[in-house]
């Protein structure tokens, strides 16, 4: 039967196209004179492409009139270790051999045993034709193409050999397919989001190996991009043997399935990598727990609209788990669902008690009036290297000097640490580092992790640390302000604490200080010690509940005072007097109001 658009052909034609089924190839050829003559012949007479498929008893399974999409290739499993055993001969009435990226798709796709193009010809002489086999380069099946072959020359290549080599290294070699999540990133936005999502990527261990672009004004509903668009995705993917398509966006449940299906592959959103990082590094109860409702709040709404072809498509690549599948199983969907709500009912639970006991030790610093400073920015900026080196100069006594983890990835830190330390008037203030911010955070995200960020709602003082060393420095610092918008942190007093000066350029320096005109600015390198002295007197300044330098002498039946002076001030000096306990410290307008009294009035 000849499939593809055969409107429009005369039946002699259509007669001259299905003789063809009579021919036989011998096994060592990739094709016969006569095939190639013929095909010639016919293909200059309809002016369209012909396509035959041969499988490797020489005989021609199928013809197709038109693009190579339509020919009749019998379908192979992604995962399987061999050749299809089927060739595929076509030809191109436009007179060049030049194999498309369609045809080189189809071979990989389809793991052909070989594709030709015949660039039609008036003379059997002049015509070429290019040739193409699979082959295998660093664990991955790509391919290998000889072009501009004449007839002679391609009736001479020992086919069958050729075949033989490649299914041998395809079976032998353990194609990284099952293993490695390899990816290509769809980006919308602008290169550097794009730049950044590859780097999102890799933090999950996903190799990003190709990258396309699509203008976002020609973003369509149902599969977020043009058809024409997906259908060079789906190429791509299959010429570069990636399973796994990431979107440098937020998709819907049936943009994701609907790609899902054109594409035959795996697809997931920015947003679902976020969360995956996220639950990688998730280490304490409340980030874990945060983490999850965030999973689920996102897979909710999407579960209904859920793929059920995804199963397959996921086990079609081997691929088990991997990146989007984290939390929660994929089971049947109504009990997926009823599964989640409860699952969201019961984190709602354990969280509040989580809370609970955060508030209790959240009353005691209040009641000890200390002022909090909360470390904001976005993620990778120095925030940890900044609090640890803080605390490393300034650490109260009595409070432990414990670092933070700071590291050179993304989103290294996931839990609100708070910390205090001493400034040189004496004063405590604590210091809380917190989760790092990122463009397109999503909403459910900012919600989930509320909590957390709860140290930045009831800061006294914001340190919004930037670095100043990235040359998005200030589209990063826009982020983390949209952000602080949503916890309506916006207005909070903040020093902006430039860091990374020992890496930065003068020209990305001078650029974000324009940006910031106006803003208290200070410029440090937290990791060698630049400016922190400049630093914390900026904080000294900034912070309220200025302590002023009082002396008491509270008697000795009022000992309940002295208990309060050394939990809720700062003492300096303290002695035994004939009237009295004599304490000289720095107290609070709220402290002194209560020892006012006591106090030894000088003259
Ligand atoms: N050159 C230079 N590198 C720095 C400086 N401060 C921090 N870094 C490096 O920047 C990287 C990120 O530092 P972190 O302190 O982990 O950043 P963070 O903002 O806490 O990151 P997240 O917790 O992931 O949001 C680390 O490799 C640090 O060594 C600095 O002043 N100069
Ligand atoms: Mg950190």
């Amino acid at each position: 039967m000849i499939t593809g658009n055969i409107d429009g052909i005369k039946k002699v034609m259509l007669d001259k196209i299905e003789n063809l089924f009579e021919l036989t190839i011998d096994n060592d050829k990739v094709f016969s004179y006569e095939l190639v003559e013929q095909m010639n012949e016919i293909s200059g007479i309809i002016k369209k492409e012909l396509c035959v498929v041969i499988n490797r008893r020489g005989k021609i399974e199928g013809i197709s009139v038109g693009k190579i999409d339509s020919a009749p290739i019998p379908s192979i499993e992604v995962s399987s270790k061999k050749l299809s055993g089927f060739r595929v001969i076509h030809t191109h009435p436009s007179g060049s051999s030049t194999l498309s990226l369609l045809d080189i798709s189809a071979l990989i796709g389809s793991k052909l045993d070989a594709i030709a193009a015949i660039g039609v010809q008036e003379n059997m002489e002049d015509i070429k034709i290019n040739i193409a086999f699979c082959d295998i380069y660093d664990n991955n099946l790509t391919y290998n193409e000889l072009k501009n072959l004449s007839l002679e020359a391609s009736l001479q290549l020992n086919f069958k050999n050729k075949v033989d080599y490649i299914d041998k290294i395809i079976g032998s070699i353990n194609t990284c397919e099952d293993q490695v999540e390899r990816a290509i990133l769809v980006g919308t936005d602008t290169e550097e989001s794009l730049e950044e999502l590859a780097g999102l990527a890799e933090a999950c261990n996903i190799v990003p190996i190709d990258r396309i672009f699509q203008k976002k004004n020609k973003v369509f509903s149902a599969y977020y991009m043009g058809q024409g668009k997906v259908q060079e995705i789906a190429n791509l993917r299959q010429l570069r043997n990636a399973n796994l398509i990431i979107f440098d966006d937020e998709l819907s449940g049936s943009q994701v399935r609907n790609l899902e299906e054109a594409i035959n592959c795996k697809v997931i959103d920015r947003t679902t990598l976020i969360l995956d990082i996220l639950a990688r590094r998730a280490k304490s109860k409340e980030s874990i727990l945060q983490v999850e409702l965030a999973i689920l709040n996102h897979k909710l709404p999407r579960l209904r609209n859920s793929n059920a072809n995804l199963a397959r498509i996921k086990g079609g690549v081997g691929l088990k788990g991997g990146v989007g599948s984290r939390g929660p199983g994929e089971k049947k969907l109504e009990t997926d669902r009823r599964h989640i709500e409860s699952r969201i009912e019961e984190i709602k639970n354990e969280m509040s008690k989580v809370l609970e006991r955060k508030a209790v030790q959240k009353v005691k610093r209040t009641k000890n009036n200390i002022s909090k400073v909360a470390i904001v920015g976005y993620t990778n900026a120095g925030k940890s290297t900044l609090r640890n080196k803080l605390c490393e100069i300034s650490a109260s006594d009595n409070i432990s000097k414990e670092g933070v983890l700071e590291a050179d990835m993304l989103f290294a830190t996931l839990d609100t640490t708070v910390r205090a330390i001493t400034l040189s008037d004496n004063r405590k203030i604590t210091l809380s580092d917190t989760v790092g911010f990122i463009s397109k955070l999503p909403h459910e995200l900012v919600e989930a992790f509320k909590s957390t960020l709860e140290e930045v709602i009831e800061a006294d003082l914001l340190l919004h640390v930037v670095d100043v060393a990235n040359e998005e420095a200030i589209k990063q610092i826009q982020s983390v302000n949209i952000v602080l918008n949503e916890l309506n942190a916006k207005d909070k007093n903040t020093i902006i604490v430039l860091n990374k000066i020992d890496k930065a350029c003068q020209g990305n320096l001078d650029k974000v200080k324009d940006f910031l005109k106006g803003e208290k600015i200070v410029e440090v390198s937290a990791e060698k010690g630049i400016n922190l002295d400049q630093l914390l007197h900026l904080i000294e300044r900034e912070i309220p509940n200025k302590l002023v330098e009082k002396e008491f002498i509270i008697p000795y039946d009022r000992q309940k005072f002295i208990s309060m002076l050394h939990e809720d001030a700062s003492v300096i000096n303290k002695n035994y007097t004939e009237n009295g306990t004599y304490i000289k410290a720095l107290v609070n307008e709220e402290i002194y109001e209560r020892c006012a009294d006591f106090e030894v009035k000088t003259l």
